[in-house]
């Protein structure tokens, strides 16, 4: 959907992106990660034309991005930044409802789309539908500039730290919300983050950028478990990397179909290997119940079988 191919974008005669080959699917989670000052913003906004790059291709649904006009681009693709950028002097609902005004969307529809947003991203409308930026907290005005950035419907989602600077639950809950957007709609999304945890529970596809170059690209597992040299090794994790494997994997890959004979609590299907990890140690056991979403027993996770997870060739999910 997204082509990158050779480009390079220097500021004042300073390279800021060299040579970058990148694809990106439709319906992939990107993230883009890297050292500070590696070039990820820049590729970012290579993307909406917020920056013209100097030279390569860049391309969109198969065309140059230059044959589009900058104001058409963007509507086709949300964006949200870490520092929001809400309007101050409009409400909540007026602020999600820039891109839909602006494509004259009737008011009607519009209210909808509000509601439906405002569901979406556990934002009460009763209570804040009608509030003005300043008087909402920090996690709030998140919310409001994800759900503005996906009012119109856009194809692709452009996100350059959209959780920095929360608080780590707020920030996990907002986490939580973009995986549940990007499964339910399978919308393109590329992210911009510094927060390698971050990266690994969210992308499809991870890109390592240093110096303005891609380093290495692939699945979480493949940069955990196949790192193409020492910076990629120690950038992700160094001597933490079972601990993040196993944060990859979730617990109903792993049950055994037994009953279980005891009375530990259940863990939950869905929980990740490195929780449950920390359960087995917390609670001296190598053995634990699990049951799915609606508390049904669905097995037995034994402790050995987390090895498995370290083995090379599983993804992981
Ligand atoms: N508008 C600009 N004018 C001049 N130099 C710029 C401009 N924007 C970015 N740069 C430079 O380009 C390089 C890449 O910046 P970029 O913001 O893309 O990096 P980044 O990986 O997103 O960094 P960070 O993680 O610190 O936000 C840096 O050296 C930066 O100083």
């Amino acid at each position: 959907m997204i082509h990158f191919r050779h480009v390079s974008k220097a500021f004042a005669g300073r390279p800021a992106v060299e040579d970058l080959d990148l694809h990106i699917a439709e319906g992939e989670f990107t993230v883009l990660i890297g050292t500070s000052g590696s070039g990820k913003s820049t590729t970012l906004k290579m993307i909406n034309r917020l920056i013209e790059h100097d030279r390569g291709e860049l391309t969109f649904a198969g065309e140059d991005i230059s044959r589009f006009r900058a104001e058409d681009l963007r509507r086709r693709m949300g964006y949200a930044i870490q520092s929001i950028g809400l309007f101050p002097h409009w409400t909540v609902e007026e602020n999600i409802a820039t891109v839909p005004k602006l494509l004259k969307w009737p008011a009607t529809r519009i209210r909808e789309r509000v509601s439906e947003l405002l569901e979406l991203l556990n934002l009460n409308e009763g209570q804040l539908r009608r509030r003005y930026p300043h008087q909402l907290s920090g996690g709030q005005q998140q919310r409001v500039g994800v759900a503005r950035a996906l009012a119109a419907n856009p194809e692709v989602l452009l996100m350059d730290e959209p959780f920095g600077a929360l608080d780590p639950v707020t920030r996990t809950a907002l986490q939580q919300e973009i995986a549940r957007i990007h499964s339910l709609s399978g919308r393109t999304i590329v992210l911009v983050t510094h927060d390698i945890d971050e990266a690994l529970s969210l992308a499809d596809r991870i890109v390592l950028m240093d110096g303005g170059r891609v380093i290495q690209q692939g699945t979480p597992h493949t940069l955990l478990t196949r790192p193409n040299n020492d910076f990629v090794r120690q950038f992700f994790g160094g001597s933490d990397v079972g601990i993040k494997l196993l944060g990859l994997g979730r617990v109903e890959k792993y049950v055994r179909q037994e009953t279980f004979s005891g009375t530990q609590p259940p863990l939950c299907a869905g929980l990740s290997l490195r929780e449950a990890l920390s359960e087995f140690i917390s609670r001296g056991t190598d053995k634990l119940p699990v049951v799915d979403g609606c508390g049904e027993p669905v097995g037995v996770l034994h402790f050995a079988d987390l090895l498995a997870q370290s083995g090379g060739g599983n993804d992981g999910r």
